[in-house]
């Protein structure tokens, strides 16, 4: 256990879910879980819940500079990441605060569709994703339908993830998880291309309506302990662990795609 007094601090640049259960809000539980502050850019509010999105507004890109002008001003940021950035105007504002504040150690999520269906990166976002932002960034965690869109290529094996992620990788982003939640089959296999290495990180597929969130959860997870000083093998490999831990163990809220239990995992991963 850490001493709390010892937290490093990170950061996510992300959209807020009014339901709790993805974006900033499952950032931030996820941090605290694993033991790093989190402090939160809000890039756009949704009306949401496990049923769905039923609203998103994008906040004013002066908003999101303040945002970070506070955060910045105050906070030692170790690690950073980013979801939900919904259009073009927010990812380049969110890449050029990344650079002004030389935010090295940077995981893109690159959040498009929540589990509903609703948009949350438009087209032109996309493009100014895979333009402005990914060259920034040291890892990208897509998922399959996100990664066919950033390789340009359909997923449909193993081996379609391993070369969907080395087109990624030539975007000029290092380090590259193509996860594979959305796939079939008895385990869930996640494929990571690092600069120097790639291995598969594997799981048992666990049959829940309980995933709202996932996809933010690991890469918060991975987030916090970058900021905790670990390697990005090692980050990696402990996010994966927690997720694999809290996902086995579903909360029983609202009545859609509900959501993860990020707290209290040191209980869960002791009950497994
Ligand atoms: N049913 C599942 N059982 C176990 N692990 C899962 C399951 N679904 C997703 N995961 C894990 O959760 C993480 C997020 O994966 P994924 O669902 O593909 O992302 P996203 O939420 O961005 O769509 C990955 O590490 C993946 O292996
Ligand atoms: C505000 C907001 N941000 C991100 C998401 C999508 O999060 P993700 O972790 O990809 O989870 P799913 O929605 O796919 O379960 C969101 N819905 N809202």
């Amino acid at each position: 256990m850490r001493d709390p007094k010892q937290y490093p601090t990170a950061l996510t640049i992300a959209g807020s879910d009014s339901g709790g259960g993805a974006g900033m809000q499952a950032d931030t539980k996820t941090m605290q879980a694993c033991q790093t502050y989190s402090t939160n850019v809000i890039v756009g509010l949704t009306a949401q819940n496990t049923l769905g999105v039923q609203g998103a507004h994008p906040v004013e890109p002066d908003v999101i500079d303040a945002q970070f002008a506070s955060i910045m001003a105050d906070f030692d940021v170790r690690a950073a990441k980013t979801g939900a950035l919904f259009d073009a105007i927010r990812v380049q504002t969110v890449a050029r605060a990344v650079k002004k504040y030389e935010l090295s150690n940077l995981i893109v999520d690159p959040v498009m569709v929540a589990k509903g269906g609703a948009s949350l990166l438009d087209d032109a976002g996309v493009a100014a994703m895979k333009e402005d932002l990914l060259p920034l960034a040291l890892l990208v965690t897509p998922n399959l339908p996100e990664a066919e869109l950033l390789a340009g290529m359909a997923i449909k094996t193993e081996a379609d993830m391993v070369t969907a992620g080395n087109k990624i990788q030539q975007l000029g982003v290092p380090n590259v998880i193509v996860k594979g939640g959305h796939g079939d089959g008895p385990q869930v296999k996640d494929y990571v291309l690092l600069a120097d290495q790639e291995f598969w990180l594997t799981g048992e597929r666990i049959h829940t309506s309980s995933k709202h969130g996932t996809g933010d959860t690991l890469s918060a997870a991975i987030t916090a302990y970058l900021a905790q000083g670990e390697t990005l093998e090692a980050a990696i490999k402990e996010g994966h662990s927690y997720m694999n831990t809290i996902i086995a163990h579903p909360l029983n809220i609202g009545h859609g795609h509900g959501p993860l239990n990020q707290g209290n995992w040191e209980v869960q991963r002791n009950e497994i």
